[in-house]
């Protein structure tokens, strides 16, 4: 695909949080009819990564961009191009199901009525509860009512969609799949996140696994890998701080060898 074409494309992205690096060096393109799924375990950068591809954060490194334009150059017009359903469900207690889906959708300028909203709720499996306040919901129908913009017509290209499996049923993910598929069929794009074993089949998809590109500088491993050493080590029965230095030293020499390997174990 041209540079020019319908394409997200990140190049040599890198994310740091709490003064710690999270990833780097993370390069794909994103062509039309593909999904891209962002694996990895909690704390690996799912959601850091998502903001980013968003336009919400600002990368330590690298540049995200749309259609060969970089995305904090576009603002506002990248922002028509994409329907971005984070991960904690932006829904709001005080409004019925069907007003939470109508406002969303309407701030995100695909501007929704009421009929619209049902039948989006209809097709999100949720018809029966869509005059329900939000607040007696269950987490995962708080989600469907969420993913049900999904059904609002007309998409934008790009779908950014952060744990969206989380708490579906399953006949929930399924329909979800499809409708994913179904919109990646009409030439639209997904990126989306997930730590669970899931994959939507049949398409054209990448995978970016985060834990394989966790970034952690050698001398904080080191560290880290000490610490835990320290404070597991016996401090009673007869083993003094000689005992507890040479577990700890015996924890600096694995430690070296997993920082050599670029990846470390990081604390929940
Ligand atoms: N504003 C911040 N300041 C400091 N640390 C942060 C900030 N935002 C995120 N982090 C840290 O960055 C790491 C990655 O967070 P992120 O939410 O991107 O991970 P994730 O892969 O989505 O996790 P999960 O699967 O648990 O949802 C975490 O250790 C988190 O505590």
């Amino acid at each position: 695909m041209s540079a020019g074409g319908l394409a997200l494309q990140a190049w040599g992205l890198a994310c740091d949080r709490g003064g710690r690096r999270l990833f780097g060096g993370v390069d794909f393109t994103l062509g039309a009819g593909e999904a891209l799924w962002i694996r990895g375990g909690n704390g690996s950068g799912k959601t850091s990564l998502m903001r980013l591809l968003c336009g919400l954060a600002t990368p330590s490194e690298g540049e995200v961009r749309w259609c060969g334009e970089p995305v904090r150059r576009l603002r506002e017009d990248y922002h028509r191009e994409l329907l971005y359903c984070g991960h904690a469900a932006a829904v709001k207690d005080d409004l019925t199901a069907w007003e939470n889906v109508a406002m969303a959708s309407t701030l995100a300028g695909n501007a929704c009525d009421k009929r619209t909203a049902l039948r989006a709720l209809e097709l999100a499996g949720l018809g029966h509860a869509a005059a329900l306040p939000a607040r007696v919901l269950s987490q995962g129908q708080r989600r469907r009512v969420a993913l049900a913009r999904l059904h609002v017509a007309p998409l934008p290209s790009l779908l950014l969609l952060d744990e969206p499996f989380t708490a579906l049923d399953t006949a929930a993910v399924e329909a979800l799949s499809e409708r994913i598929a179904e919109h990646l069929r009409q030439g639209g794009m997904a990126v989306y996140t997930t730590h669970q074993a899931h994959a939507l089949q049949p398409i054209r998809q990448q995978v970016l696994d985060l834990d394989a590109l966790a970034d952690v500088p050698p001398a904080l491993a080191e560290r880290a890998a000490e610490d835990q050493a320290y404070a597991h080590a016996p401090r009673a029965g007869g083993l003094g701080a000689f005992a507890r230095r040479a577990a700890a030293g015996v924890a600096r020499l694995a430690a070296s060898a997993v920082a050599a390997s670029g990846r470390v174990p990081l604390p929940c």
